[in-house]
């Protein structure tokens, strides 16, 4: 038995000439939050249609747990879906989409679901027509976190959420993982993916530019330190991974950190530190980084 919630090999899709998806390697653990970020156009939503067998690979496959995804009735037992456009039926109330929604799903805990109601503070008695978007979204996750379905596939789910719908939408998605199940989520809100997610996969132009787990992107990625010395400034010049040593006081200095710290730690240790702050980069910045490098 495969361990991985989502597994795809080789998945493409062509729409005529553009390449919305070229060969997508990706495997997402089963228990894991998963993060899937990228620009607008990087294939995000194209990818999460073929995951759900709204769309045909053009090349490829998509499993969810052990099955093709393309085995829409068998897949669609093991998740739950919440679009980034949440439409509703216009005439059935809150509670009543939520009772259709229940008997289509993959199972249903009536008891958290009232609990998700009341901290999404939801009024249930109003015809869909009239809610606002981020409404409309709150239905949608209330239903999909209500499910048991081990699998909640999230394309921007919080858009239209206010700050304090967006705490409790991060506080359900750690009750998700703690029962077990595993959360793929679609977000250009990089401050939630990493608040939330274990691991992140970044796609650009429908390519894969990286996939690793958060702590390891921040290692891995420039860290800004600010270095206090007393007497002789440490010598920094052409040790491995420091760049751009800027002087920011009579004895201060400033440098970006890339890749393992140990050779400059090995430089400052020769030099009399009284004080060392390192900034390690969010995923903002780390985005910002790929975004730019591979545009340029
Ligand atoms: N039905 C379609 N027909 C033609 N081209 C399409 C179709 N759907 C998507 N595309 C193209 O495929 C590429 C990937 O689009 P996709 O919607 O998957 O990106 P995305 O990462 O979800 O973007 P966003 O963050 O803006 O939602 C884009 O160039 C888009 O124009």
């Amino acid at each position: 038995m495969d361990t991985s919630a989502i597994r795809t090999e080789g998945l493409s899709k062509r729409y005529g000439r553009i390449l919305a998806l070229d060969a997508l390697n990706l495997t997402v653990p089963a228990g894991s939050v998963f993060g899937f970020l990228g620009p607008n156009g990087a294939g995000k939503s194209t990818t999460i249609r073929l995951l759900l067998g709204m769309a045909r690979p053009t090349a490829g496959s998509a499993r969810i747990f052990d099955t093709d995804s393309r085995n829409v009735r068998v897949a669609h037992q093991s998740l739950a879906y919440v679009p980034a456009d949440v439409a509703l039926w216009p005439g059935l109330t809150g509670a009543e989409t939520l009772e259709l929604l229940g008997r289509t799903g993959p199972g249903f805990d009536h008891e958290y679901r009232d609990e998700l109601v009341e901290r999404f503070a939801l009024d249930l008695s109003k015809p869909g027509r009239t809610y606002s978007t981020g409404n409309r979204q709150k239905v949608a996750l209330v239903a999909a976190f209500a499910t048991r379905a081990p699998l909640l596939v999230l394309d921007e789910p919080t858009s239209g959420l206010d700050p304090l719908m967006e705490r409790e939408f991060q506080r359900t998605v750690g009750q998700a993982r703690e029962r077990g199940q595993t959360v793929f989520l679609s977000s250009h809100q990089l401050a939630e993916v990493e608040a939330v997610c274990d691991r992140v996969a970044i796609l650009r132009a429908g390519r894969l530019v990286e996939i690793a787990d958060v702590a390891d992107l921040r290692r891995l990625h420039r860290s800004q330190v600010e270095v206090t010395f007393a007497g002789t400034a440490p010598r920094l010049a052409g040790v491995p991974g420091v760049e751009t040593v800027e002087v920011v006081g009579p004895a201060r200095l400033r440098f970006t950190l890339t890749g393992p710290p140990a050779p400059a730690l090995r430089a400052l240790a020769n030099a009399d530190v009284t004080a060392l702050e390192v900034h390690e980069p969010t995923l903002e910045e780390i985005f910002l980084d790929y975004y730019n490098e591979v545009s340029r």
